[in-house]
């Protein structure tokens, strides 16, 4: 197993009256054990799908097939859709970098400007778009496929439509279903029972990885592996995913924690910290209880937010992401830090100021007396990112538990969404 947690900078014997006495930590840690169990059994009797999910391959034949049609016909594909069918899958094409081949155009938002500008720059006969939503309803998603619908059609034949678009969504009746159908569009199923936020191992994020060149086969052995490691470790510490729901509800209900700064120092982990945000906030925040999960980025974020860290409300707890690969790059000309304020780059490489910023940033918030936890990846790939996702998913789950919540649909949700569509109805 390959990624690392050190969590001792959360208890009150490192951090003083802050921190997580521990045994409020071995009482939390013992509640996300017994949880751990009912999730080991649901996977046994396979109840619960997510659980399922890292041992597929069978539908890795059908996503290597789109992913090739896709891939061999089009320079640029679209990917629409918000929310839990948009976050994963731009977190792992991340990992592609920036410059791969197609190149992959995410539409998530219906401001009208941008989606003009991208389709301005698109040459139809060479693109492809993906309409990928779960309920098939969703009031921004289907607005952006009705637009880039009608941009191709005026564009292209109606009758070259289906060769360019694709739709996944559940097998129901819905708007999307009823446009893919009216417009002959091909379909592939999202998975029924598994929610959006936790669909990431799925088709909705494997599906574009492979479009990305990505290894789907990696993205669940890694996923498995920490899942396995959750449900046979027990009370130990190794229980990464339980140690974590234990520390952050711990910090909540005992010392006033209301906020979960995820901070990678890794610009290819920055959409990372926009997934996680989403599973904790929606799959948490019902019935009064969760924390507010916010994302930051090291070491960009040091220059805005590290003086409120430091100094503001003592309210959050820091999850440090840090690649063992961080102290890599360029080495630093030996003629270029010879001026005495920057002798300290001497003979060093840009990651070495990355990874000493990290350990600076961690050290002064531990200092401060402020709880932080060091997550380590030895390399980031798709095996590693896999087992990231995984661990959050199990960690929030295990935390809907400690809560006391279900941490699945998101109800309060509906009633905004709902509301959307009336007040459009009343123009
Ligand atoms: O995949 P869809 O059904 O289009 O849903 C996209 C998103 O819509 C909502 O607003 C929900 O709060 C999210 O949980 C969901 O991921």
């Amino acid at each position: 197993m390959s990624y690392r947690i050190d969590s001792n900078g959360c208890l009150a014997s490192v951090i003083g009256e802050q921190g997580l006495a521990e045994a409020t930590y071995r009482g939390m840690l013992r509640r996300a054990v017994r949880a751990c169990e009912g999730l080991a059994r649901q996977r046994t009797s396979g109840q619960m799908a997510l659980l399922q999910v890292p041992e597929w391959r069978s539908d890795l034949d059908e996503i290597e097939a789109l992913a090739t049609r896709f891939r061999e016909s089009f320079d640029q594909i679209f990917i629409l859709g918000t929310g839990g069918s948009s976050l994963g899958a731009r977190t792992i094409t991340r990992l592609a970098g920036f410059s791969s081949k197609p190149r992959l155009i995410f539409l998530e938002n219906v401001d009208p400007v941008s989606v003009s500008d991208r389709l301005a720059d698109c040459d139809p006969a060479r693109a492809g778009v993906i309409v990928i939503s779960k309920s098939g309803g969703t009031a921004e998603t289907l607005a952006q496929a009705a637009l880039v619908l009608d941009f191709f059609r005026s564009a292209l034949d109606e009758a070259a439509l289906p060769a360019h678009f694709l739709v996944l969504t559940e097998q129901r009746d819905s708007a999307l279903s009823r446009l893919a159908a009216r417009f002959s569009l091909p379909r592939t199923d999202h998975v029924t029972d598994i929610g959006g936020r936790f669909a990431v191992l799925t088709n909705v994020g494997l599906l574009p990885a492979r479009l990305a060149g990505l290894d789907c086969a990696a993205l669940r052995a890694g996923a498995a592996e920490a899942l396995n490691r959750c449900l046979v470790s027990g009370e130990s510490d190794e229980n990464l995913p339980a140690v974590g729901a234990a520390i952050s509800v711990g910090l909540c209900q005992t010392r006033g924690i209301s906020q979960s700064i995820m901070m990678p120092y890794s610009d290819r982990l920055q959409p990372f910290g926009y997934w996680y945000r989403q599973i904790w906030a929606e799959s948490l925040g019902k019935e009064k209880q969760g924390t507010t999960p916010i994302n930051a980025l090291g070491t960009v974020d040091q220059h805005s937010q590290l003086q409120l860290y430091l100094d503001g409300p003592d309210d959050k707890l820091f999850t440090f992401i840090e690649l063992e690969e961080n102290g890599g790059g360029a080495r630093f000309a030996e003629d270029l830090t010879h001026d005495p304020d920057l002798r300290y780059l001497r003979g060093h490489k840009m990651g070495d100021l990355l990874r000493a910023s990290a350990q600076a940033t961690a050290d002064s918030l531990l200092m401060a007396g402020r709880p932080v936890r060091r997550l380590t990846l030895q390399r980031l790939d798709e095996h590693e990112l896999g087992s990231l996702f995984m661990h959050f998913m199990l960690e929030t789950i295990l935390a809907a538990d400690l809560f006391g919540v279900d941490p699945f649909g998101q109800p309060a949700v509906e009633t905004g969404k709902r509301l959307a569509r009336d007040y459009l109805k009343e123009v």
